[in-house]
């Protein structure tokens, strides 16, 4: 039997987790477009998943909104679908779930300060941005035929980009703050 605390509690999780959700497919779709890979506020709602809902519930999280992109949805930033998987942003979709995740792990039992929760955005950031620019240069260079060099890669898949992202990470402390008293 499934005491009632347990039932609440994952009724709660869903609950969260389908705002989270929504608001990743939300913030692909606010874009700047700038050379290679556009700017987007993706990366803004998958570290606030990790920040307040945990590794694990984070990373289902993104995985959900992931899958839901592959059969069809369009939830990514230029649309959704299988051959999505082909595509050479798809790298940074993975990072988010994993960036997520260990940004999730990392707060576990941690102080929710300033120190922590940015120190969590910069390893989440780390991780979206590996998996994004590897991703990037092999599809690119193997599949696409569109031959990258790595400094290519480098400027245009980090270099460009990331300034904004880390201003979201920063921003991220004050939201993360607030959220977790109205949320939790
Ligand atoms: O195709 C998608 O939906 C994923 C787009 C990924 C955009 C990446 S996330 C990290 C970096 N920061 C941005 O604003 N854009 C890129």
């Amino acid at each position: 039997m499934i005491n009632s605390k347990t039932k609440k509690l994952k009724t709660r999780d869903l609950t969260r987790s389908s705002l989270f959700i929504a608001l990743i497919a939300i913030g692909a779709h606010i874009k700047v477009p700038i050379p290679y890979i556009p700017f987007t506020l993706q990366f803004l709602f998958t570290n606030l998943c990790g920040l307040l809902l945990g590794g694990e519930i984070a990373f289902i999280c993104i995985i959900t909104y992931v899958l839901l992109g592959l059969i069809g949805l369009p939830v990514f930033t230029t649309g959704g679908g299988i051959s999505y998987i082909l595509s050479p942003s798809f790298g940074y979709l993975i990072g988010f779930a994993v960036g997520a995740y260990f940004a999730g792990k990392f707060m576990e039992n941690k102080k929710y300060d300033n120190k922590n929760i940015f120190l969590a955005g910069l390893i989440d950031i780390i991780l979206v941005y590996l998996f994004g620019a590897i991703y990037y240069y092999f599809i690119a260079n193997f599949y696409l035929g569109d031959i990258t060099s790595i400094k290519n890669v480098l400027i245009y898949c980090i270099l460009l980009p990331m300034p904004a992202d880390l201003f979201l990470c920063a921003i991220s402390i004050p939201i993360a703050k607030r959220l977790r008293r109205v949320l939790f």
